[in-house]
């Protein structure tokens, strides 16, 4: 059951020649491609073929070298990065961290009310960390962990939901549950975008695949981009990952 029942005003997103990259290196170069609204979206590639950095351009936290990229602003974005940022010894319990996914609701003055409150334990409960509100964070195992930062993504009830290996180090039954919540949200009409490394769960799990290889993007179905499940080897192991220098002159 949706925990909110707002419009969803969602645009597809567009990368307009997009490169992307750090100190004038481009990771990934000229990617040209849309991502229609409720889209189920892999990111894949090898070791630092820029599936992070492409995660961080969406989620407008790295500005692009050039190139553009549209249908993002005024869209409420959620994003887990990678091994998410998260001090465990934090005096909070679980309930005050998926709280935070409330923020967009209650503001910096706004008042935390019963009804956030019951908001808050649904979440948990949809993730299945029911009667665990109290919880103080570094009691929780990693898997536990996991949930509850799907619990305030949630909460976030974002149009675009960013993740960055969002099953890395996590037990195989928290991944099935929280790959379910993907498909539900995907079912929401929102558009999810996830880094991963495992290729059969993207071929299981995802309908679309971005992979990065050699700085260049190749978007589509996924059977199409991966070419057939189980495939062997994968599709970049013949062209390992690289970076290109940016010309001053081809980006000014
Ligand atoms: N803050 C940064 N400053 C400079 N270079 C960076 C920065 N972050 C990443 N890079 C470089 O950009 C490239 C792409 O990194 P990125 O983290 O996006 O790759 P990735 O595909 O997510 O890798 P992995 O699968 O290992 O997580 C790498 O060469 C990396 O070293």
């Amino acid at each position: 059951m949706p925990l909110f029942n707002e419009p969803n005003t969602a645009q597809p997103i567009e990368l307009h020649k997009l490169t992307l990259g750090y100190d004038n290196q481009a990771t990934v170069r000229e990617a040209s491609l849309r991502i229609d609204t409720g889209s189920l979206v892999a990111v894949v590639g090898p070791n630092g073929a820029g599936k992070s950095t492409l995660i961080r351009a969406l989620a407008g936290e790295l500005q692009p070298i050039s190139g553009r990229l549209t249908g993002l602003a005024g869209q409420r974005i959620a994003c887990l990065p990678q091994r998410a940022a998260l001090d465990r010894s934090f005096p909070i319990d679980l309930r005050d961290m998926v709280a935070m996914g409330l923020w967009h609701r209650v503001g910096a003055l706004g008042r935390f009310t019963a009804a956030h409150r019951l908001l808050c334990t649904e979440a948990l409960a949809q993730v299945g960390l029911e009667g665990l509100e109290k919880r103080a964070l570094d009691t929780l195992s990693g898997g536990q962990l996991q949930r509850a930062l799907f619990a305030r993504l949630i909460l976030q009830d974002a149009q675009v939901v960013l993740l960055d290996e969002p099953f890395a180090a996590v037990d195989n039954r928290t991944t099935t549950d929280l790959l379910a919540l993907l498909h539900h949200w995907q079912g929401e009409g929102k558009t999810v975008v996830a880094a991963l490394h495992d290729l059969s769960q993207v071929h299981r799990h995802f309908p679309l695949t971005l992979s990065l290889s050699r700085a260049q993007a190749t978007f589509g179905p996924t059977d199409r981009v991966l070419g057939a499940p189980n495939r062997t080897p994968t599709p970049w192991l013949d062209h390992p990952a690289e970076t290109e220098a940016v010309s001053g002159e081809a980006f000014a």
